[in-house]
């Protein structure tokens, strides 16, 4: 199965590649592009990266980007509620792969603040993004096989609150039941109001992921992906 073979909505452009790798250094082209055009405009821009295993390469590519990446804040759209020392911190990741080289100088709002729980930390998450510019500059999300992208998971109890278009809240606690921690996630109104969107895919299981999406594509609980599938998502697929 390839890309081409489904058909996208009107207005998502498909970007994908032949190999992870080119796919990669393309997204960190196009993210370094627009960031430099907006930091060009503003003092300030951001960057939400999404973690998993997808971004590494594409990470590593970024972080050797000429920008002025002290006037970049970098922040994650999800977190698991781990510490930073645990694989599955999306922290640790994005610190070892992206803050790195000349994005070593960007600012780091994180996600994962002291509490027992996401819900326990929720307000110093707040906290720490309360001087977070809004809209979003740039936004690249994953998307895992049960169509969650961010930490907004089918089967979190705390999904239709985020969801919410009226969402006042711009992070959300989440309790998945199918996940072995705990999350923090931006919620639907600051993702969806992101000034560039890319969906960043690797595999054949996404692509189907992705097909099972689109064919309906108005039952965003089921698959909180499908809120994303809109004009202007651009999305790096690779095999
Ligand atoms: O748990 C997560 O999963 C998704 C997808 O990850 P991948 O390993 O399939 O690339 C990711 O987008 C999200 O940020 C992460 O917390």
């Amino acid at each position: 199965m390839k890309m081409s073979d489904l058909r996208l909505p009107e207005g998502v452009v498909d970007r994908s590649g032949s190999t992870a790798n080119d796919v990669a250094l393309a997204l960190a082209d196009a993210v370094a592009g627009v960031l430099e055009a907006r930091l060009r405009e503003a003092p300030r821009a951001s960057l939400v990266v999404s973690g998993g295993s997808t971004p590494l390469p594409f990470f590593q590519a970024l972080s050797g980007k000429a920008l002025d990446w002290s006037r970049v804040d970098v922040l994650l759209a999800d977190e698991r509620w781990v510490t930073e020392d645990s694989d599955a911190s999306n922290t640790r990741l994005v610190r070892e792969n992206l803050l790195q080289n000349n994005a070593a100088s960007a600012r780091f709002l994180s996600l994962k603040q002291p509490g027992a729980t996401p819900a326990a930390g929720l307000e110093r998450v707040r906290a720490e993004l309360a001087d977070l510019g809004l809209p979003i500059d740039v936004l690249i999300l994953g998307m895992g096989n049960d169509g969650h992208t961010a930490s907004l998971f089918p089967d979190a109890p705390e999904l239709e609150a985020a969801m919410d278009p009226q969402c006042q809240d711009i992070v959300a606690a989440t309790t998945p039941a199918s996940q072995p921690q705990k999350r923090i996630t931006l919620t639907w109104p600051p993702l969806r109001d992101a000034r560039f969107t890319a969906l960043h895919l690797k595999g054949e299981d996404k692509l189907h992921t992705l097909e099972k999406a689109l064919s309906d594509p108005d039952q965003v609980l089921e698959m909180p992906i499908r809120a994303f599938l809109k004009p202007g998502l651009q999305v790096f697929w690779s095999p």
